[in-house]
């Protein structure tokens, strides 16, 4: 067990690195493959990639469970007509993370999400938690968002809610700086996300059925100072319980101790 412990706390310490541009475990999360249903603690820590310029996917950060009490909640919340609004130059259908039952799971994903925002980029970012809001689009009212930035210095974090046919049409529309590039459009699994830098021109592609439910957080990179290990140390402790699968009781780690291990070393 200590190896084991010594082997996931090994993947945690590693630092900020340079963009991963790995693979598989992303491929396998695309909409409308089985393991886009597994839960997140099944997803290895290291499938970012690097989509286009500045654009990043990351796994699945939020399990399924959470994902529909979140949807619920804030259907219901918008139903009693108790959703914010963006304003008028982005009209949005908001909802803060804050006001829901499961904000504490939300806030910890976000937290997991901005530690391989680090690993991705080498840059550590924070947010204000209490600004985190839910960002939900359907066919039949507010469908899209317009192109636009999120603003220099901010690095923004949207995480998905619905699972792919869940909803038609929607994702994010990217405009790479490079003129000659085209567009592209990034639609994650239930749970995963898309990172990237708030300068990227993007917008909330037109849902012409069902809804589609967002996550959405502006992170900005955190000064050389004193609270950036106390800040480092929170987000990969939240990767940790995100990604970690969750200790075996004493009785069955006894019995299924060998398969345990390797099932660890098979995640990382
Ligand atoms: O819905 C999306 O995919 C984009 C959301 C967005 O860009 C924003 O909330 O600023
Ligand atoms: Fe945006």
């Amino acid at each position: 067990m200590a190896a084991i412990q010594a082997a996931v706390q090994a993947l945690f310490d590693v630092e900020a690195q340079k963009p991963q541009a790995t693979t598989s475990a992303l491929h396998r999360d695309e909409p409308g493959s089985r393991r886009g249903k597994k839960r997140c603690h099944r997803r290895s820590a290291d499938a970012c990639v690097e989509v286009g310029e500045d654009v990043f996917r990351l796994p699945a950060v939020l399990d399924e469970q959470t994902c529909r009490a979140a949807v619920n909640e804030v259907d219901d919340r918008v139903a009693l007509g108790l959703s914010t609004t963006r304003g008028a130059q982005l009209p949005t259908t908001d909802v803060y993370v804050r006001d829901l039952r499961c904000a504490a799971a939300i806030h910890e994903a976000v937290d997991a999400g901005l530690h391989l925002m680090e690993r991705c980029t080498g840059r550590l970012v924070d947010c204000k938690k209490e600004e985190i809001f839910i960002i939900t689009y359907c066919a039949t009212g507010r469908r899209s968002l317009g192109r636009h930035t999120d603003g220099d210095g901010k690095r923004t974090l949207l995480i998905t809610l619905d699972a792919s046919r869940d909803y038609a049409g929607g994702g994010t529309r990217f405009y790479p700086k490079e003129a000659s590039a085209p567009s592209f459009v990034v639609r994650p699994a239930r749970g995963a996300a898309v990172a990237f830098d708030g300068s990227v021109e993007h917008e909330g592609e037109a849902v012409v059925g069902g809804r589609r439910h967002v996550v959405v957080v502006f992170a900005t990179e955190v000064d050389e100072d004193d609270r950036r290990p106390s800040i480092r140390a929170a987000q990969r402790r939240a990767a940790q319980s995100v990604f970690a699968a969750p200790p075996p009781s004493p009785r069955r780690h006894q019995r299924r101790a060998p398969r345990a291990a390797s099932a660890y070393r098979s995640l990382f």
